[in-house]
């Protein structure tokens, strides 16, 4: 089962009494490149690229599907193959999430709904607010609403094919200690509503990377390195910081793609994921 990768450009943190309508309002895109779940006959334990992993939302969805079965019917291995490694900003952990409650879903025939389970794990877990209903919907979406029920705009482009996704991984942010951390709540929540607005009026990608820029750089989020990259990148539609991560995504067209593969240090070209 193959899950996007997600970039989230600019986002608001949102708790609930209910893990199911806490979640994050903001706006990003799905590309094609992400993680694939596969599962195996085996003990519960969770592989990564080869390398077993402690991976708190694929356990909780292993767990809420044992429940489902029956313990004496689940002895599973989960195996993950992904293009982007886990803790930088581009949805890895809610890819795990998704791809896992997709396959335990379909493989052992439950009428389970997998976002569901998935975004419960990713809350419970600290490790994503909006990403496992970004993924689901994929494309260039507006999420308006926290958590589920799901309410996500979808920006329709005829020309969407036209341009490149480049993403610089620099290295990783633990989402945990950002999304619980007061001073990053208050911080980052202050200037998400009016953005969210802003891009409702006026619903384009060149708009939505100006105002993901805008929130990189004025909540603090980016480092200097990165701000002055994407200032190296102002050539193209935008760049900013994937949140929640040390990483660069710029948007661009095929003939400003050598351009910005020569600024970047390991550049992933990808393609926006409908
Ligand atoms: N080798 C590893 N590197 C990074 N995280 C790891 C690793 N092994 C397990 N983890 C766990 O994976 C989870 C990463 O979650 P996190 O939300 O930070 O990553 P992400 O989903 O890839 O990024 P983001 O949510 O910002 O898009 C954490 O719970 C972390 O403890
Ligand atoms: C930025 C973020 C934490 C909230 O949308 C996102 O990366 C997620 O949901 O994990």
């Amino acid at each position: 089962m193959y899950i996007p990768a997600h970039i989230t450009g600019f986002f608001k943190i949102v708790r609930k009494n209910e893990n199911l309508k806490t979640g994050s309002t903001g706006a990003g895109f799905s590309l094609d490149k992400g993680t694939h779940t596969e599962i195996k006959e085996g003990k519960g334990r969770v592989y990564f690229n080869g390398e077993e992993i402690d991976l708190c939302p694929a356990k909780d969805v292993l767990n809420h599907f044992k429940k489902v079965v029956g313990e004496e019917n689940f002895n599973i291995d989960v195996h993950y193959t992904s293009d982007f490694p886990l803790g930088c900003g581009m949805g890895t952990s809610g890819g795990c999430s998704l791809g896992l409650a997709h396959v335990l879903n379909n493989t052992f025939k439950c009428n389970e709904k997998p976002i569901e389970i998935a975004h419960i794990a990713e809350v419970k877990c600290n490790t994503g607010l909006g990403d496992v209903v970004a993924q689901e919907y994929g494309g260039i979406g507006i999420t308006t609403t926290p958590g589920l029920p799901a309410h996500v705009k979808k920006l329709n482009l005829d020309n969407i094919n036209d341009y490149y996704v480049v993403v610089d991984i620099i290295g990783n942010k633990n989402t945990d200690t950002i999304i619980n951390n007061p001073k990053w709540i208050e911080t980052i929540n202050i200037t998400a509503d009016a953005k969210l607005e802003k891009l409702l009026k006026k619903p384009t990608l060149e708009y939505l990377m100006e105002l993901s820029y805008d929130f990189a750089k004025n909540t603090g989020l980016a480092t200097d390195d990165i701000i002055e990259i994407c200032e190296d990148l102002k050539f193209t539609l935008g760049a900013s910081q994937a949140m929640l991560g040390n990483t660069i995504f710029c948007i661009c067209t095929e003939k400003e793609l050598d351009d910005v593969k020569s600024i970047l240090k390991n550049p992933i070209t990808c393609k926006i994921y409908e």
